[in-house]
């Protein structure tokens, strides 16, 4: 029996995820909860003919949301809109983080995989993580911060550049044709081009349109909306892209994201120390970037549901210029990351 809950799943990313994860064929028990009342979303998704069953749940019954719950995904919080950084969301964000993943460790099993949607990604990740550590209970194979739509757009935007050079020889969702690391902000967000040939056949005006596309896509999406919010459907699909990788590992051992039958690991945002590979991650970066930090976002491995590894690789052939991308993120990384633990530590009681 797999359930899955939703946090925050009446909202712009909840509802459209609540409707992905209602038709994945490895979840059998949806739970849906808000601060506003889910019951109708759930009756409504209930009536899909696809074998999950599905509950709704509101402010008040947040334990029976959670209860026996393998996998907790939360898109609960603020969202921006025009004018406003990811960092402007953080107050609100981090209480509501904090007060979720209080409850999350108090309700779930130790072995609750927690995924985290709400921005700012960079600071949050570092509140899970350490208020699961205020409650003994901290497992950072099992934490991790969605940055899926990064790649996600890396890829679409790789592939409108190439269709512009008439060059469909190169698929961009080809295991390992590009891959997006660092953080999930701005000059946080790092692509890198294994195939250096890629980055020249682009030619350095395109190189640089695309780093920044993908950098500052979520601002694009929020120009667009004009101010109605940010990116939901697009979020809605990679979180479930992401989910259904982790979901594949727990029915089949390990799980790698199949799309169109090409295979590729997904990143996402992560705690370094105390992963398979983190310390050798960590040192390597330093080696690269000049700063060492805990948290970054880079392409895993799982296993039954749980990060096995993650895989140093991807920082193994970098071009100068990806250099001079993961230099310029590690700094703005690092405030951040500091940002999200001083919230938690500073906080007396739990
Ligand atoms: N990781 C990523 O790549 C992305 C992250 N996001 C982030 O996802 C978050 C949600 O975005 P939207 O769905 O567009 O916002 P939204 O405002 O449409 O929905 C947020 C939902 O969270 C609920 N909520 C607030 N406090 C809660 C609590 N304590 N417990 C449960 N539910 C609570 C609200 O009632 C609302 O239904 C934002 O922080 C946004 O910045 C958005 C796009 C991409
Ligand atoms: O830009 C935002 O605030 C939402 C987000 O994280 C994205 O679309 O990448």
């Amino acid at each position: 029996m797999v359930k899955v809950c939703v946090l925050g799943a009446f909202g712009g990313i909840g509802q459209p995820l609540s409707l992905l994860l209602k038709i994945n064929p490895h979840i059998d028990e949806l739970s849906l909860y808000d601060l506003n009342d889910c019951h109708g979303i759930s009756k409504d998704l209930s009536h899909i003919n696809t074998k999950s069953t599905t509950s709704g749940f509101d402010k008040n019954t947040l334990k029976d949301a959670l209860q026996g719950s393998n996998i907790v995904v939360i898109p609960a919080g603020m969202a921006r809109k025009e004018g406003m950084t990811r960092d402007d969301l953080f107050k609100v964000n981090a209480n509501i983080i904090k007060t979720l993943c209080l409850h999350i460790g108090q309700t779930c099993s130790e072995n609750v995989k927690v995924l985290i949607i709400s921005n700012p990604v960079n600071c949050l990740v570092p509140v899970a993580i350490e208020t699961f550590r205020k409650l003994g209970k901290l497992h950072p194979e099992n934490i991790m911060g969605i940055t899926t739509l990064d790649i996600v757009r890396a890829e679409t935007f790789l592939r409108e550049h190439l269709r512009e050079l008439n060059n469909d020889d190169i698929d961009p969702l080809d295991h390992d044709v590009i891959s997006v690391v660092g953080g999930h902000s701005g000059t946080t967000i790092v692509p890198i081009i294994p195939d250096k040939n890629i980055i020249k056949l682009l030619g350095s005006s395109r190189y640089k349109q695309l780093v920044h596309r993908i950098q500052f896509g979520g601002d694009e999406v929020i120009k667009a909306k004009k101010s109605s919010g940010s990116a939901t459907l697009s979020m809605a699909y990679a979180a479930s892209e992401f989910i259904s990788t982790i979901l594949l590992s727990m029915t089949h051992g390990t799980g790698i994201c199949s799309k169109e039958q090409k295979y590729r690991y997904l990143p996402a945002y992560v705690y370094l120390p105390g992963l398979k590979n983190g310390a050798q991650l960590k040192r390597h970066l330093k080696q690269v970037a000049h700063l060492d930090v805990n948290y970054f976002a880079v392409p895993l491995k799982f296993k039954n549901g749980s990060i096995s590894e993650l895989d140093p690789t991807i920082l193994t052939k970098l071009s100068q210029e990806e250099i001079e991308l993961l230099r310029a993120a590690m700094e703005p990384l690092q405030i951040n990351i500091k940002k999200g633990e001083k919230f938690v530590q500073n906080t007396a009681k739990m």
